[in-house]
Parts: structure tokens; sequence; C-alpha cells
């Protein structure tokens, strides 16, 4: 099955290295291409074993899956450039803040998939995101699904929830990496010993998450004795308001998401 990568940033390259390790996905016919970076598709190519290629005609109209994963400025001069090869093929696009209708805007009416994903595709975990139009096959609705099943966890949800979706897991990983950089460095006598700290700690948690039949907050409680460290800690935590910090970290990518697409649909009176 031919699948069809535009755009060849960390997106594509952590869905490309997701499929390739997945095993229960045919993956022979791997394409990307770019807008000019020739270097960067000669590294994918060497590094994934992937094809590349700057002819979007012969790239595109044998192809099954074509996979959008521009930067969103970008997203109207790369879909006026494959308008002219898109007939049936299952369209994907990762972008946020993308509406199905601007796509069809462009495009016309086309089997659209909108999808979130996020880098964790890369090992086979993203928590990906998943809507389509009403052109899609069910075969194709089938496909989609299977493509970012192979990559991670995917949940089938209204468009009009993708902006959460996206503030929330698409952005997600950055959060706790941002968590991670402050834990090293309040860490830092500890210098490099204090990584596998860090990570077992996330590992331990994540997995307590989803193994146990305890809320976060419960969970949260159980650690916290009465007069003890974490205690301690967590005053400082709430004395800076963090779970606030938090909401509104979210809520401000979420937001982000839905001013992204009205910027594009003002700009081309959708
Ligand atoms: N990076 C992330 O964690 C996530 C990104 N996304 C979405 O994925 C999309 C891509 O993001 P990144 O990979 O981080 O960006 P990036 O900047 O790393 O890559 C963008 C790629 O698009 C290419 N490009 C630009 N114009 C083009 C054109 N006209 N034709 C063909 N290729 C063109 C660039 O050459 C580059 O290879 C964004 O729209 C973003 O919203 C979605 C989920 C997570
Ligand atoms: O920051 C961004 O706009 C993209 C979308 C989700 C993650 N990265």
């Amino acid at each position: 099955m031919k699948m069809v990568f535009i755009g060849a940033g960390s997106m594509a390259e952590a869905m490309i290295k997701g499929i390739k390790n997945a095993e229960a996905f045919s993956q022979d016919e791997l394409w990307v291409t770019n807008r000019n970076d020739k270097e960067r598709l000669q590294l994918l190519t060497e590094k994934y074993d992937v094809k590349s290629s700057y002819d979007l005609s012969s790239l595109l109209t044998d192809a099954e899956v074509i996979i959008l994963a521009v930067k969103p400025k970008d997203a109207s001069d790369a879909l006026q450039a494959i308008r002219p090869y898109v007939k049936g093929q299952l369209l994907i696009s990762v972008l946020a803040g993308l509406s199905i209708g601007f796509i069809e805007s462009i495009i016309g009416k086309a089997p659209i998939a909108r999808a979130m994903p996020n880098t964790s595709a890369m090992i086979g975990q993203s928590a990906t995101g998943l809507s389509f139009n009403d052109q899609i096959l069910r075969s194709q609705h089938t496909l989609a699904t299977s493509i970012f099943s192979a990559i991670g966890s995917v949940t089938h949800v209204e468009e009009s929830r993708l902006d959460l979706v996206t503030g929330l897991s698409g952005s997600g990983p950055a959060y706790i990496y941002y968590i991670v950089e402050a834990m090293e460095k309040a860490a830092s006598e500890l210098g490099e010993d204090a990584m596998p700290f860090i990570i077992q700690t996330l590992k331990g948690a994540a997995h307590m998450l989803e193994s146990s039949d305890q809320s976060p907050e419960e969970l949260r409680k159980a650690i916290t004795s009465e007069g003890g460290t974490t205690e301690a800690g967590i005053a400082q935590l709430e004395s800076h308001h963090v779970k606030d910090a938090f909401a509104e970290c979210i809520k401000e990518a979420t937001d982000h998401s839905g001013r992204l697409r009205r910027q594009f649909e003002q700009a081309h009176n959708i």
C-alpha cells in the first residue's frame, strides 16, 4: 500500500518511525516529500528505508493514503499543490487547527480524516484523536484507524473535540518534558544520576494510573503522609497555583487551535 507524507518534519518522522517499527501494518511503500530540503529527505530515506520524490504527479496518482504533515502556515500552498492529484485517495491531515471544511474548500469533496497524534508515535505510544468527513469509505475508515493504531492508541472523536485533544495530548508530551526539565534542574546535585529516578518515577506513575482502580487524587493521597515530605512539597505547588497554571496551559493551547482554524477560515471566506 502506497502512503505518501507531504511534509518531512518532526511529526512525519515520528509517524514513519512508528509505522516502520510496527509489525502489524504493511509498510513497504512509504514515500515522503517536503518543500525543498533535499538533505532532510536523504536523511529520512537512509534512516528509515523510505522513498522520496518531488514529482507530485507520480507520488500521488497511485497512492492509497496521503498524509498532510506541514505547518499550518504552509497548508494552503501544500493543498493547492496536491489538488490536481487528489482523486479518491484517503487524505489524512495531522495539522493543528486546520478544519476538514478548510481542506474541502481547497480540495473539494474527498475522503478526509483529521487526526491529532503526538510525537510518541515514534515509539508506538501516540494518543491520537481521529475524525472523518462524510466522504470516507468504510474501508478508508478502517485503514486510517489501523494506521494510527499501529503507532499508539486511537479514539474516534467529533471534529469539534480535536482542539481540546490538540491542547491536551497533541502538545501534551511537551508539558511533561517541561516538568522533567524542572525536576532535573531541581535535582542537579545528583547530576546525571537524577534522570533514571525521574524516568522510572514517570513510568511507574503512568502504569499505576493505567492499572489501578483508584483515581489520581486517591493515588496522590496514598503518597501524602500527614506531616510528611510530600505534603511539604505539594504545599509549594499549591502556593504557586500549579494546578491553575496547568488548566490555563491546556485551555490556551486548545483556544489557540481554534484561533488557527478561524484564521484560515476568515482568510478563505469559509
Ligand atoms: N510536532 C508535533 O508534536 C505535532 C505536530 N502536529 C502537526 O504536524 C504538522 C507538522 O509539524 P512538524 O512536523 O512539527 O513541523 P516541521 O516544521 O518539523 O515540518 C514541516 C514540514 O513541512 C514541509 N513543507 C512545508 N511546506 C511544504 C509544501 N508546500 N509541500 C511539501 N512540504 C512542505 C517542510 O519542508 C517540513 O518538512 C503541524 O501542522 C502540526 O500542527 C500534530 C501533532 C503533534
Ligand atoms: O505546537 C503545535 O502547534 C503542534 C500541534 C500539537 C503539537 N505540536
